[in-house]
């Protein structure tokens, strides 16, 4: 690879800068990962950004009869593996930038659990949780109609992620299946049962995450037993994540979600917290005595786990961090240079592409199970999971040691070699 530039070395210095761009931040990890590989400046330039990015905006009639226009993207990184894959957030801070970032995410993220499949993603600007059930249905039914061209089960195939439910999906695949004309299962994954879910999908991110942390104590030589344990966000991957914790004998001392966080060193009572969250996984406005999501990520714990949000982690807070280990459940919780500080504290940091990998996981078994029309049963999902996450943990583990590099890093080079092969045999590069 080639010297660096005075520009590169300025963009550099600029993204060390504490919330510059996830995006730029990723483009540099994913520069390091091939350099470490050897392969060439072609292979970056080919693989820093997404290869399309499609800009939609979708005009919704609102209940009272008014029409709001929304913006919404799709993201398609890499298509040399396979048809792209990726969820659908529906966010009021969703951008271009995290969209791209995201999409290159799930592109490493299928690299190492490898999958046959290029990373992708998709957002909506907006606030679902003001929204009605009919207003959400309109919006995702119009996301469908205007990224139609561009998706489909062997193009780019959506699935859930913040504020994005089985509900949404089936919204979804009836507006595609509607304008193909024809039953379109496999368009999308996270969709319910009834309608060619998977066993397993809903709650594979978290049982992913609780593989890794299975894994990590056995490395770091806690047991699981009695462990404290923190979650930050209550949806999806932290909610069950939680109950997979509670159940295995661990401590949740604290879980949090968008509005503050809840604190009890003698464990929280998970199912009670369970029956009370509602589908958007808030249940701290029914308590009085709450703390703030910056001080749940700094409390007395053995394994800490953003479930939330990105950019959580930062250089400001990651010396404050007490946990021994970090596992992000979420997409990009932690910026560069605190994972340098958390690894340089001897802290073992489970990054999100290969820790909320699961998720992605199951969704390919759920694709697998709509183009066979065969279905399995949960044990054989659970099983297939399991034999995928304990290796790519350990794969991306060994790579750390070996290369002496963090664990991101190792996650990263494990993960954009099979697009920067499959790019090479296709004669892109
Ligand atoms: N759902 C999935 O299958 C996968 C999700 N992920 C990642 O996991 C993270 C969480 O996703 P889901 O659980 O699916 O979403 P979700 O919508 O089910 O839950 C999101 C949770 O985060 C909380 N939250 C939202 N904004 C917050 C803020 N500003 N501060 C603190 N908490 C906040 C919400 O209150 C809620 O508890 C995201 O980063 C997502 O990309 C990663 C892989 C797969
Ligand atoms: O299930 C999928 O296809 C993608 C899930 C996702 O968006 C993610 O892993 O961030």
């Amino acid at each position: 690879m080639g010297v660096h530039t005075v520009e590169d070395l300025q963009r550099q210095a600029e993204i060390e800068k504490e919330g510059l761009g996830l995006f730029q931040s990723t483009q540099s990890v994913i520069r390091e990962a091939l350099e470490k590989l050897g392969y060439t400046d072609e292979h970056y330039e080919l693989l820093k950004e997404p290869l399309r990015m499609l800009t939609v905006r979708i005009p919704v009639r609102m209940d009272d009869g008014t029409v709001k226009v929304f913006t919404g993207y799709r993201s398609q990184h890499n298509d040399a593996v396979g048809p792209t894959k990726g969820g659908v957030r529906f966010h009021p801070e969703v951008n271009e930038d995290e969209v791209k970032a995201l999409s290159i995410w799930m592109s490493l993220k299928c690299g190492i659990v490898d999958l046959p499949y290029g990373g992708g993603k998709g957002g909506i600007i907006c606030d679902p949780r003001e929204m009605s059930f009919r207003e959400l249905e309109r919006l995702s039914r119009g996301y469908v109609r205007a990224i139609s061209q561009l998706v489909g089960p062997t193009k780019d195939i959506p699935a859930p992620d913040v504020f994005t439910n089985s509900q949404i999906m089936a919204w979804m695949m009836d507006e595609y299946s509607r304008i193909r004309e024809f039953d379109s299962p496999g368009f999308i994954t996270g969709k319910p049962l009834v309608l060619g879910g998977s066993h397993g999908r809903e709650t594979a991110t978290a049982r992913g995450v609780t593989i890794c942390i299975e894994e990590a104590v056995k490395k770091k030589g806690i047991s699981l037993q009695g462990a404290r344990v923190v979650i930050q966000g209550f949806g999806n991957a932290g909610s069950y994540l939680a109950k997979f914790m509670y159940d295995s004998g661990a401590k949740v001392i604290g879980i949090s979600d968008a509005y503050g966080a809840l604190y009890d060193p003698q464990g929280l009572d998970i199912d009670d917290l369970l029956d009370r969250r509602d589908s958007f996984g808030t249940v701290t406005k029914l308590f009085q005595h709450t703390i703030t999501n910056k001080e749940l990520l700094e409390l007395d714990c053995d394994i800490l786990v953003p479930a939330a949000i990105s950019n959580q982690i930062t250089a400001e807070n990651a010396p404050r961090i007490r946990a021994s280990i970090v596992v992000e459940a979420a997409n990009g919780p932690t910026t560069l240079e605190a994972t340098e500080i958390l690894t340089s504290r001897g802290i073992l940091l489970v990054p999100d592409v290969l820790a909320s990998a699961g998720g992605v996981t199951v969704s390919y078994f759920e694709w697998v199970q709509n183009q066979q029309g065969y279905y399995w049963t949960e044990e054989e999902v659970e099983q297939k999971l399991t034999k995928v996450m304990v290796e790519s943990f350990n794969k991306i583990y060994d790579a750390a040691h070996i290369h002496q590099v963090n664990m991101r890093l190792a996650a990263y080079m494990v993960g954009v070699r099979k697009m920067a092969e499959a790019s090479r045999f296709r004669g892109w590069i």
